[in-house]
């Protein structure tokens, strides 16, 4: 099967004051047609400089550098100003975690989620708006006619949310991105609008890429997954395989972290260190943990790449 989206050895670093740091590493990732994937990893593991690596966001002072990273089989031309703009617009959408970054304050939700489908000239004006009526009540709006003439102060995070949800899947892209979609919401609205992803994706075929940092919205939406630690994937597999029964020592540190769900009644286990900061990783010094006498013997076992290191 052709992936839609197809990433190999994939490299960030940051130049910071002449120095490189490297904040993504070897990454290799792809992503098939009416799939989702998961991107699971603790704060600062490189999953949100990885979608902005495909879709040519890159903060200024990011370089990348890869082998292949293609869309549909085409490698994804950055330097054609066209060329990303079909990209960004009709190909590859994200939804980011706050749906306020993604919508003008001035206009009226139902004309934003119009104004994708303009740039498709096969559809009148009527259609388009039929189109986001409908789009409308799929995610559970009761009366799309006024949400449609809303703006976005009026509606709560969770409906704002879901304008955002239409935003990205009405132009029926190839791929969607989704950088913790639901973290800025209240929890009891995150498994709401979690399912009206997945079941909208998975209804129009969509391929999903779903990041998160929560291994309960990864187990309940995604095939496969990728774990990451400090830029680097550490194990990728069927999702149900990595959670029930995970091969490298950090997933099931993170696993055994979990406080209730996974594994109820054990001792929750704490990971003895953090993910070190940019400023903090020296290259060729992956995992880039400081090694102290309490933690030495556990990292040692997570991680035994440190033992190369000359220290
Ligand atoms: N503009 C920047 N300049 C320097 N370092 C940066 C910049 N943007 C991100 N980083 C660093 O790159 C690393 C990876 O960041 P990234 O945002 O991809 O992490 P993440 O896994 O998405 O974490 P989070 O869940 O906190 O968003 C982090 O250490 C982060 O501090």
């Amino acid at each position: 099967m052709e992936a839609v989206l197809n990433i190999e050895d994939l490299n960030v670093d940051f130049l910071i004051q002449g120095h490189e740091y490297p904040a993504v590493e070897h990454l290799s990732l792809y992503v098939n047609k009416n799939e989702t994937i998961g991107i699971v990893g603790e704060s600062g593991s490189g999953k949100s400089l990885t979608a902005k690596t495909i879709l040519g966001i890159l903060p200024r002072n990011a370089i990348s550098h890869y082998q292949a990273l293609e869309y549909k089989g085409q490698a994804i031309d950055f330097d054609n100003q066209t060329s990303m703009q079909n990209l960004r617009g009709n190909e590859i959408s994200m939804i980011f975690q706050d749906p306020l970054s993604s919508l003008n304050p001035l206009l009226k939700v139902g004309k934003q989620v119009e104004e994708v489908l303009a740039i498709h000239k096969d559809y009148h004006s009527e259609q388009r708006r039929k189109m986001v009526f409908d789009l409308f009540e799929q995610v559970g709006f009761n009366d799309p006619e006024k949400i449609y003439h809303s703006y976005p102060h009026e509606l709560s995070g969770g409906m704002r949310q879901r304008v955002v949800i239409c935003m990205a899947i009405i132009a029926n892209p190839g791929l969607i991105i989704a950088d913790e979609p639901t973290t800025a919401l209240d929890t009891t609205i995150q498994k709401q609008i979690l399912d009206i992803l997945h079941h909208l994706t998975k209804q129009k075929g969509n391929a999903l890429m779903l990041i998160s940092h929560d291994w309960g919205v990864i187990a309940n939406m995604t095939d496969r997954v990728y774990v990451m630690y400090a830029g680097r994937v550490v194990e990728t597999g069927p999702t149900k395989e990595v959670i029930e029964n995970p091969q490298h020592a950090y997933t099931q540190g993170l696993l055994n972290a979990i406080p209730s769900l996974l594994n109820k009644g054990k001792k929750l286990y704490s990971i003895p260190f953090r993910v070190p900061s940019i400023n903090e990783r020296e290259k060729g010094q992956w995992p880039y943990i400081k090694l102290t006498q309490e933690n030495k013997d556990e990292v040692e076992a997570m991680f035994p790449e440190v033992r190369s290191w000359s220290v």
